[in-house]
C-alpha cells in the first residue's frame, strides 16, 4: 500500500483525501508516532487519543492563518506530523531536534507555546480580542483536555469569554484521564454527560418531536421563550451554556467524518462554543489503552511488547521520596500528602496506596493545593506538597501569603528541581530557588544525594515553619541509604572536604559533581575544600565565612539560575558581612532558557560538571597560585 503519510507537507494535502484515505491516514500517523516514542521516548497514549481529532481539525480550520492552540501541547505530535515536520520527526525532543511541545519559532502553524496546562483559552481569547480590534477574520481554536479543564485558568478565561461573547472555539478532549484518572466534580459531571443518554439526546429529540406536530415551528418557538427553565431538564452541558458557551456534542473522538460536521457548525455559531469531542487515551495501541497512565509520558520502549527500558541503577528521588513519606506517616498521622494531578509523577501514589484518606489529588490546580495545604497546616496537620518545581511556579504569592506569612508549616517537596532534560524550556526547574528564596520564613534545602533526601523529609516535617525540599530529576547517587532517618540542625552545612587553594560550595546534585572535580584538580595539584550546603535557607553563614575568610577563592556551584539563586546568597552573604577580599565566581545557568535535550547534554553544555568546575578553576589559575605565593608571604611572617 502506499504511503499517504509521506505525501503530507502540510494540511493543505488532506483536503483532497477522501474519508476513506483519512482513516487509512490516521492508522499510519498512529504507527509513525509508536515507532518514533519508542526510541526517543516522549507523551505517546495523549497524541495517540487525538489522531483524528487533529486530522479533523486540520480538514476544518487552515492553521497557517486560524489560530489552534493545544493546551499543554504534549498532545501535538500529530499536528506536527502533518505540519511541515515530518522529515525532522525522528529528531522530536532529542537535543537539536524538533520540540514536545508547540513552539512558534519551528512552524507558524504553532500558535502559542505551551507546556504547562490550562492556559489555551485565556490564550485563544486573547488572540480573538485582537483579531476583533484589527477588524479580522480568521477562527481561533483551544484544544483542552477534561484534565487541563481542571485548572483554574480554564475557568477564569470562560468565564470571561462568556461575558464578552467573542467568537472562540474550544473543544474539549475528554479521555476521563489527567496523567491518572481525572479527579473532581466536573470530571463527575463529563462522566454524566457522555454516559446519560438523557443529556445528550434531550435536546434534539423535543425538537425533533416537535416538528411532527402541524404547529410545530410555532410550538419550538414558545419552547425557546421556556428555554431558561426547559434546558435545566434537556440541554446537555448546560454547565458550559450557563457560562455564555454553545455547547455542542458529545461527538466521538475517533469519528472522523461527524467530527468534521460538528467542527463546522463550530465554526458557523457566533459567540464562545465549546465542542465536547469523546476520545480514548492510548487509542490504537494496546500497552498504551490498557496502561495510560504509564504511556502518558514514556522513555524507549519495545514495541512489540510495550515494556518500558529499564535504567536499573540507583533509585530516583522520586521514588526515594515516595518511600521515605510512607515511613514517615507511619510514625506521624498528622502528615497529609497533595499532589496536583501527578501521583506517580511525584512519587505519591505509594503514599495514596498506603494512606487513602490522608492522601488528595486537587485536580491540575497547584495554587488552590498550596493554599489548601496552609489550612491544613493551620488546623494542626502537617501537609506535604509534592509538586514539580516548574508547577510551583503558578502558586508563588499562596506560597508567599498564604504559607510563609502566616509560617506555617507546610512541607514541599519540589521534585523536577534542575534541569529535566527532554521536555526543555516550559518544564526546567531551575527558577525555585529564586522564586523562594527571598520570602521571609522559609526553609529551603537540597540533597547531595538520596540518603540526605530522606534525612531531609525527616526534617521538614518535623519543622515548626514552611520548608522547600528540592531534588533533581532521574536517578539518586547510588549511595547506601541510613536504615535510620535524622533530623538535619537548620542551616547547617557540612565540610566534605579540605583545602586551602579554592573553596566549592555547592548545593544539592551538583556537590558530587564538586567533589569529583576536587579529586581531579589534587591530581593536579590543587587542594579544593568542598562544602555541601545543604541550606540554600538559612545558609550557614559561619561555616562559609570561615572557610571563605581563610581560602580567599570562592566557586560557588548549582543547576539553577545565577540570577537570584545559591551563588547569589552567598555573594549577599559576602557583601552584608563586608568581606571585600574574597574572590567569588558563581556557577549555574546564564539568563536565558534552556532548550531540550538529554540532562548530561545541557550540564555539559552548562559547565555544570566535575570537568566544567575543573575548567572554570584553571581558569582561575592565576589567581589561585597568586593566593598560594601570599599565604605563602604571610606565613614567612
Ligand atoms: C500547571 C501544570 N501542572 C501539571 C502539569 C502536568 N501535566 C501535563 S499533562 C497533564 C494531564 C493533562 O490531562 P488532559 O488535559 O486531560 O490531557 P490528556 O493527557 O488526557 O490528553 C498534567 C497533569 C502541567 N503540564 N502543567
Ligand atoms: C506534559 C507534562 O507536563 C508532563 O507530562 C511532564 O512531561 C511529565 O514530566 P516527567 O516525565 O518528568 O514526569
Ligand atoms: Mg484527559
Amino acid at each position: 500500500m502506499t504511503s499517504l503519510l509521506k505525501n503530507i507537507y502540510s494540511p493543505q494535502d488532506l483536503q483532497n483525501l477522501s474519508l476513506k484515505q483519512l482513516e487509512s491516514l490516521a492508522g499510519e500517523i498512529r504507527e509513525r508516532i509508536i515507532n518514533t516514542v519508542a526510541v526517543t521516548g516522549g507523551h505517546l497514549a495523549p497524541n495517540l487519543g487525538v489522531v483524528e481529532l487533529t486530522l479533523a481539525l486540520h480538514r476544518v480550520f487552515n492553521s497557517a492563518v486560524d489560530r489552534i492552540i493545544w493546551d499543554v501541547g504534549h498532545q501535538s505530535y500529530v499536528h506536527k506530523l502533518l505540519t511541515g515536520r515530518q522529515a525532522r520527526f525522528a529528531t522530536l525532543r532529542q537535543y537539536g531536534g524538533i520540540s514536545g511541545f508547540p513552539k512558534p519559532e519551528e512552524s507558524i502553524h504553532d500558535a502559542f507555546a505551551t507546556g504547562h496546562s490550562s492556559t489555551s483559552i485565556s490564550a485563544a481569547l486573547g488572540m480573538a480580542l485582537a483579531r476583533d480590534l484589527n477588524g479580522e477574520q480568521y477562527s481561533v481554536v483551544a484544544v483542552i483536555g477534561d484534565g487541563s479543564m481542571t485548572g483554574g485558568m480554564a475557568f477564569e478565561a470562560m468565564n470571561h469569554a462568556g461575558h464578552l461573547k467573542t467568537n472562540i472555539i474550544v473543544v474539549l478532549n475528554d479521555n476521563e484521564m489527567s496523567i491518572a484518572p481525572n479527579v473532581g466534580a466536573l470530571s463527575g459531571y463529563l462522566s454524566r454527560l457522555r454516559t446519560d443518554p438523557k443529556y445528550s439526546k434531550g435536546k434534539d429529540e423535543i425538537a425533533e418531536l416537535l416538528q411532527k406536530f402541524p404547529h410545530g415551528n410555532k410550538l419550538l418557538k414558545v419552547v425557546d421563550r421556556l428555554k431558561d427553565s426547559l434546558k435545566y431538564l434537556v440541554v446537555p452541558g448546560m454547565l458550559f451554556e450557563e457560562l455564555g458557551f454553545t455547547y455542542l456534542g458529545p461527538v466521538d473522538g475517533h469519528d472522523i467524518k461527524a467530527m468534521i460536521t460538528m467542527l463546522q457548525q463550530a465554526r458557523a455559531v457566533s459567540g464562545p462554543v465549546m465542542v465536547h469531542v469523546l476520545t480514548r487515551k492510548g487509542k490504537g495501541y494496546q500497552p498504551a489503552e490498557e496502561n495510560p497512565d504509564r504511556f502518558h509520558g514514556v522513555g524507549p520502549f519495545d514495541v512489540s511488547t510495550g515494556a518500558v527500558k529499564k535504567s536499573g541503577g540507583a533509585p530516583s528521588y522520586t521514588e526515594v521520596f515516595g518511600k521515605t513519606l510512607v515511613k514517615l506517616a507511619k510514625e506521624d498521622n498528622k502528615i497529609i500528602g497533595i499532589t496536583a494531578a501527578m501521583p506517580s509523577g511525584t512519587g505519591l501514589n505509594a503514599f495514596a496506596r498506603e494512606f487513602p484518606k490522608r492522601y488528595f489529588d486537587v485536580g491540575i490546580a497547584e495554587q488552590h493545593a498550596v493554599t489548601m495545604a496552609a489550612g491544613m497546616a493551620m488546623a494542626g496537620y502537617r501537609p506535604v506538597a509534592a509538586i514539580y518545581s516548574t508547577f510551583l511556579q503558578r502558586a508563588y504569592d499562596q506560597v508567599l501569603h498564604d504559607v510563609c506569612l502566616q509560617n506555617l508549616p507546610v512541607t514541599f517537596a519540589l521534585d523536577r528541581g534542575g534541569l529535566v532534560g527532554d521536555d526543555g524550556p516550559t518544564h526546567h526547574g531551575v527558577f525555585d530557588i529564586a522564586y523562594l528564596r527571598h520570602i521571609p520564613n522559609i526553609v529551603i534545602m537540597s540533597p547531595k544525594d538520596e540518603n540526605e533526601l530522606q534525612h531531609m523529609l525527616k526534617t521538614a516535617v518535623n519543622h515548626s515553619g514552611p520548608v522547600a525540599v528540592r531534588y533533581p530529576r532521574g536517578q539518586g547517587v547510588g549511595v547506601p541509604m541510613d536504615e535510620e532517618m535524622q533530623r538535619l540542625p537548620i542551616g547547617k552545612g557540612e565540610v566534605l572536604r579540605e583545602g586551602n587553594d579554592i573553596l566549592l560550595i555547592a548545593i544539592g546534585n551538583m556537590v558530587s559533581e564538586a567533589m569529583k572535580a576536587a579529586e581531579k584538580l589534587s591530581v593536579q595539584g590543587i587542594e579544593a575544600a568542598v562544602i555541601n550546603a545543604r541550606y540554600v535557607k538559612p545558609l550557614d553563614e559561619e561555616l562559609i565565612l570561615d572557610y571563605a575568610g581563610r581560602i580567599k577563592n570562592v566557586i560557588t556551584i548549582e543547576e539553577h539560575v545565577l540570577m537570584g539563586g545559591f551563588g547569589s546568597a552567598v555573594v549577599e552573604l559576602l557583601e552584608a558581612t563586608g568581606q571585600t577580599d574574597i574572590k567569588v565566581k558563581r556557577i549555574g545557568l546564564p539568563d536565558e532558557f534552556v532548550e531540550h535535550g538529554k540532562q548530561d547534554i545541557l550540564r555539559a553544555n552548562y559547565g555544570l560538571t566535575a570537568e566544567g568546575i575543573i575548567e572554570t578553576v584553571l581558569a582561575w589559575g592565576k589567581d589561585v597560585k597568586k593566593v598560594r605565593k601570599l599565604k605563602a608571604i604571610r606565613a614567612r611572617g
